[in-house]
């Protein structure tokens, strides 16, 4: 009988913690994942196979390492113990991009010839606090973001310099002051040391602009897959006035706008705003607008102005959606609603709410966007009862 083990298992699973299901192999993890939505979501109607990636490893674009000192006066760059700030040594790890872990590595090595010194939390002295890689697969572009604990860089371009000379494949390099006691990644204030400060990609055909700040799908062989489910859930047929709700850089709406009426998009990340309104420039899609607020008062304002919307989108994260976008989708009453969730616990309790109050879900179709760990995205489609 063959083994149910991983062949490529991690040696740091133990203390990462990160790849809960690393000890099965590929077609185990999915079967699991695919019975966990059955559990929780297999009330609402027939829960469709998961669609699992054809190669599982490195899919992640974006990368991020913190970085600290050993007490023996050793940088170490890598992953927080789960539920810790103790830094587990990672140099590489299988569901990461390599090509940003190779860069990690030499960023760690050249604070050392720059004498530079990583953030201590505790005092809040010394320089680097964490990096933050961001590739985009289609186009090659990377994006480096070096997270300080203090605005003062000193050797910056020399250090820029190198770094550009180790990675010719850098496209931009910028500085990200992180100079509060928290467990949030990014500080407010950026400097842009290299490049645009943005990288783009190419996702269904168009291409979108990253900017550091904004969300953009982790796994994009998979998104399109996701993307694609959604499209054919939502039938659109050219006339819809269609609601992107927490669009990010407006990515689904950007898609959808092909095969709609118009599309309001709706983001409460201003740099996600700035960068959607970009992409729409960018790739000429004119029918395509986007609101910068909390989804949930946009479709209370939406509701009270008695609105209309065709289909709804909406793509929230892993805490679900609030009572009060529900109760307002409900007063909008969309023919459709396609929700897509990386959380099934939130998606059942969303799910409860509109089954509950004249939706019928009509089809799930979980997708595995993140191999190895116990994470799953599912895509919703539900219509309206008359
Ligand atoms: C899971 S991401 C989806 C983004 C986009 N649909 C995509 O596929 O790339 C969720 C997005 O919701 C945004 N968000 C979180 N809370 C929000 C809120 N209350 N109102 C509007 N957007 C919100 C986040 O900034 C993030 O961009």
């Amino acid at each position: 009988m063959e083994s149910t083990q991983n062949k490529t298992r991690c040696p740091h699973s133990k203390k990462c913690g990160g790849c809960q299901l690393q000890n099965l192999d590929y077609k185990e993890q999915l079967a699991h994942k695919e019975r966990t939505c059955i559990r929780l979501l297999g009330k609402f109607c027939r829960v469709e196979p998961i669609i699992g990636m054809e190669n599982p490893y490195h899919y992640r674009n974006k990368v991020q390492a913190a970085f600290g000192t050993t007490r023996a006066g050793r940088i170490i760059s890598g992953i927080y113990q789960s539920s810790t700030h103790n830094i587990v040594a990672v140099d590489s790890c299988m569901t990461e991009d390599e090509i940003a872990d190779r860069i990690i590595v030499d960023i760690r090595r050249l604070l050392r010839n720059f004498k530079m010194t990583t953030y201590n939390e505790v005092t809040g002295r010394g320089f680097l606090r964490h990096v933050l890689v961001k590739r985009g697969f289609q186009t090659g572009e990377v994006m480096v973001v070096l997270v300080t604990g203090t605005p003062i860089f000193p050797a910056r371009n020399n250090f820029t310099r190198a770094l550009l000379k180790l990675h010719p494949e850098i496209t931009t390099i910028i500085q990200n002051v992180n100079d509060r006691y928290t467990s949030m990644l990014l500080g407010q204030n950026e400097k842009t040391l290299y490049g645009p400060g943005y990288i783009t990609d190419i996702l269904c055909g168009l291409r979108f602009r990253i900017s550091a700040k904004s969300f953009y799908q982790i796994n994009p062989v998979q998104t399109e897959v996701l993307y694609g489910k959604a499209m054919e859930f939502a039938e659109l047929t050219g006339k819809e006035t269609v609601i992107d709700a927490y669009c990010g850089i407006g990515t689904i709406g950007m898609v959808a706008a092909k095969k709609a009426g118009q599309v309001l998009g709706v983001e409460v990340n201003r740099d996600a705003v700035r960068d959607a309104r970009e992409n729409a420039k960018l790739n000429r899609v004119k029918n395509i607008r986007f609101v910068c607020a909390d989804a949930g008062n946009f479709m209370v304002d939406m509701a009270n102005a008695g609105e209309h919307c065709d289909v709804l989108f909406m793509d929230p994260p892993r805490t679900g959606s609030d009572t009060a976008f529900l109760s307002c989708a409900l007063t909008l009453a969309p023919r459709r609603i396609v929700y897509v969730s990386c959380n099934p616990e939130t998606l059942a309790r969303d799910l409860n709410f509109l089954t509950k109050r004249g939706y019928r879900a009509e089809k799930i179709q979980p997708v595995d966007m993140f191999p190895h760990t116990d994470h799953v995205e599912c895509v919703v489609r539900l219509d309206k009862m008359n």
